[in-house]
């Protein structure tokens, strides 16, 4: 076991903060996850943009933006939910917000020994208006947190994998990272075969190192508990594990076929090669050794991915010793907003990654020609 951070690393106050609060908000949803029927039934409501946001959206956000805010109250937050319909005066809101207080209470009350580095949340209004400190617009000046409260949240709705992903950005670059994955479990070997222990959390800081351990284990120990990990260094076509995602409406499930393809997979090997996960558990996976490649090919041309859902992985790459950039290659520029106003995501060990790279232009040619 190795030290995740020295004492007077200049991180290291905001990798504590960071890591207790994700954990209370993993506790939370994981609950949830647990008796997913009750969430799915009457905790979850569609946005405008028809997706779905649900209870523990909610309150893993505002868990999270009050951990930030009391402890940095000058850093802006970029987080995916806001308060509107909830401070709405309906019947529906008036049920979601009862229930948001109740499993805030609940939470705090299992993590009491939390409260004196990220406090507590005691009332509606308290919650409303810490969910709503997640409207900064970010930018390539200053620091910012980008948070997403649950990423996977279809996922999660399914009973599968998802998320809870903080990630701290320095003038346009993202510095540290912890995502908590509630449903993971340690050993991924392909679609088929997960097993070992249920629950990871994951955190990165730049220069340091990506780091891994149990997210159950109680306190800050962390800090000094997680084990270093490392991406693969695998090229052999044979041996490459690509993870992909579930839901065939956030990438092309058939133009990630193509790549493989090019890429030496073939009809026998292309089952146990491919390993089909919700949120940046998927960024974890690869960070750990796991697996080589994350194929992320965007199903529209407008499309635009939003900086929280990529964020904290990035830097659990990078840190790992990998690569990440849009479907050209590129670096993603988290500086420009709250969306990256790249196109797709491709992530892969640093041997393999210009071989995806030229894959997907190569894939990405012949259907223009098609
Ligand atoms: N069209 C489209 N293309 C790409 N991405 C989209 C799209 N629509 C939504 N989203 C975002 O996808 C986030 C979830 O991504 P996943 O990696 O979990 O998707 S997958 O089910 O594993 O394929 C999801 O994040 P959460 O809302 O936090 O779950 C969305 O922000
Ligand atoms: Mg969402
Ligand atoms: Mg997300
Ligand atoms: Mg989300």
């Amino acid at each position: 076991m190795s030290s995740a951070i020295p004492l007077n690393h200049p991180y290291h106050k905001e990798l504590e903060i960071a890591i207790l609060a994700v954990k209370r908000a993993s506790k939370l949803t994981k609950k949830l996850s647990d008796s997913i029927a009750i969430t799915q039934k009457s905790g979850t409501q569609i946005k405008d943009d028809k997706s779905p946001v649900t209870v523990g959206d909610y309150a893993s956000q505002a868990i999270i933006n009050h951990a930030i805010k009391l402890n940095f109250p000058n850093d802006e937050i970029v987080g995916e939910e806001d308060a509107d319909s909830l401070r709405e005066e309906s019947e529906e809101s008036k049920n979601l917000n009862s229930r948001i207080l109740q499993i805030i209470n609940d939470v705090q009350e299992e993590t009491n020994s939390y409260n004196n580095k990220i406090g507590q949340l005691n009332n509606l209004n308290q919650i409303f208006d810490s969910i709503d400190f997640g409207t900064s617009q970010g930018g390539n000046k200053g620091r910012f947190w980008a948070l997403d409260p649950i990423d996977g949240t279809k996922g999660f709705l399914r009973g599968d994998q998802f998320a809870v992903c903080l990630a701290l950005i320095e003038d346009g670059k993202v510095v540290l990272g912890v995502i908590g994955c509630p449903n993971l479990p340690d050993i991924i070997l392909s679609n088929e075969d997960m097993t070992g222990e249920i629950g990871g959390l994951f955190s990165a800081v730049k220069g340091v190192g990506s780091f891994y351990s149990s997210l159950w284990n109680p306190g800050y120990t962390p800090l000094v508990e997680q084990q270093q990990i490392h991406m693969t260094k695998t090229t052999s076509p044979g041996e490459l594990k690509v993870v992909e995602g579930v839901e065939k409406g956030h990438s092309s499930h058939s133009t990630q076929s193509k790549i493989k393809k090019i890429l030496g997979f073939n009809n026998n090997t292309v089952g146990r090669q491919t390993i089909n996960l919700d949120s940046q558990v998927k960024y974890c996976v690869l960070a750990k050794g796991q697996a080589d490649i994350y194929l992320r090919l965007p199903v529209s041309d407008s499309y635009r991915e939003k900086i929280w859902d990529h964020a904290a992985g990035n830097i659990l790459i990078y840190e790992s010793g990998g690569q990440v950039g849009d479907i050209k290659g590129t670096p993603l520029d988290f500086g420009k907003g709250r969306y990256l106003q790249s196109q797709g995501v491709l992530a892969g060990n640093s041997e393999i990654f210009p071989t995806v790279v030229n894959a997907v232009q190569e894939t990405l040619k012949e259907l223009e020609n098609e």
